[in-house]
């Protein structure tokens, strides 16, 4: 695994620590292993999620601003443990409302010894954190009109941003944003070896 992974960030034009590498292998190992007790992702085949899930999670990382991330509806902790792996200066609430999920998250946590990750058990509507967050992320969660409306009382910063990663350029949501609401930023982004689109959109309260 160690070789395809280092194929994938030389392709993506990343470089990453030793321990770094050896937390996302760690991370995908215990994804495979505990994959069929906790159904946790669709995809089966340890290579694959290196492209789907780790190196889909990580592109993102160029883009974001700050240093106290919610990952909402994390599921399995995508993309938000990736992104904790090699971000260790940042902080990552990882949110998902399924206990079992949450249940993994925390072993993970535990076998990689991450620092900077809390798993949290809620549904997003019902969290009330503090303190502010500079982002909130997520990935396969929710259209964006339902992830700004279910997250709008999330505590963000001036400053603060929702980051949404997507596949096709979502034109038509982005058509019926809410009101106090202005888009950033559309990015397309490189994923090595996987098929289909994937953009990052960013979005701000004005
Ligand atoms: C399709 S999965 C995506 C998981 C992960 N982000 C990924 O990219 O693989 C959506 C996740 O959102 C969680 N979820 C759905 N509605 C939620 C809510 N209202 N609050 C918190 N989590 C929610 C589900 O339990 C599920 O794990």
């Amino acid at each position: 695994m160690q070789k395809k992974l280092d194929s994938l960030l030389a392709a993506a034009g990343i470089a990453l620590p030793d321990q770094q590498k050896h937390q996302l292998i760690g991370y995908v190992e215990l994804l495979h292993k505990w994959n069929k007790a906790y159904n946790l992702t669709s995809v089966r085949d340890p290579m694959q999620m290196l492209v789907r899930h780790i190196l889909d999670s990580i592109v993102v990382n160029p883009h974001l601003e700050g240093s106290r991330f919610i990952d909402v509806g994390t599921g399995p902790g995508l993309p938000g443990i990736p992104l904790a792996i090699i971000r260790p200066d940042s902080h990552f609430t990882l949110l998902d409302s399924l206990g079992k999920r949450v249940r993994f998250l925390r072993q993970v946590q535990h076998e990689l010894g991450l620092k900077n990750v809390e798993p949290v058990q809620s549904r997003v509507e019902e969290f009330i954190p503090e303190p502010a967050f500079d982002g909130v992320i997520s990935r396969a969660f929710a259209s964006l009109q339902d992830m700004l409306s279910w997250c709008h009382h999330l505590p963000v910063k001036g400053e603060g941003r929702f980051y949404a990663l997507k596949g096709l350029r979502p034109d038509d949501e982005l058509a019926t944003l809410p009101q106090g609401i202005q888009l950033q930023e559309i990015i397309k982004l490189r994923v090595p070896e996987l098929d289909g689109e994937r953009h990052l959109v960013i979005l701000k309260a004005n």
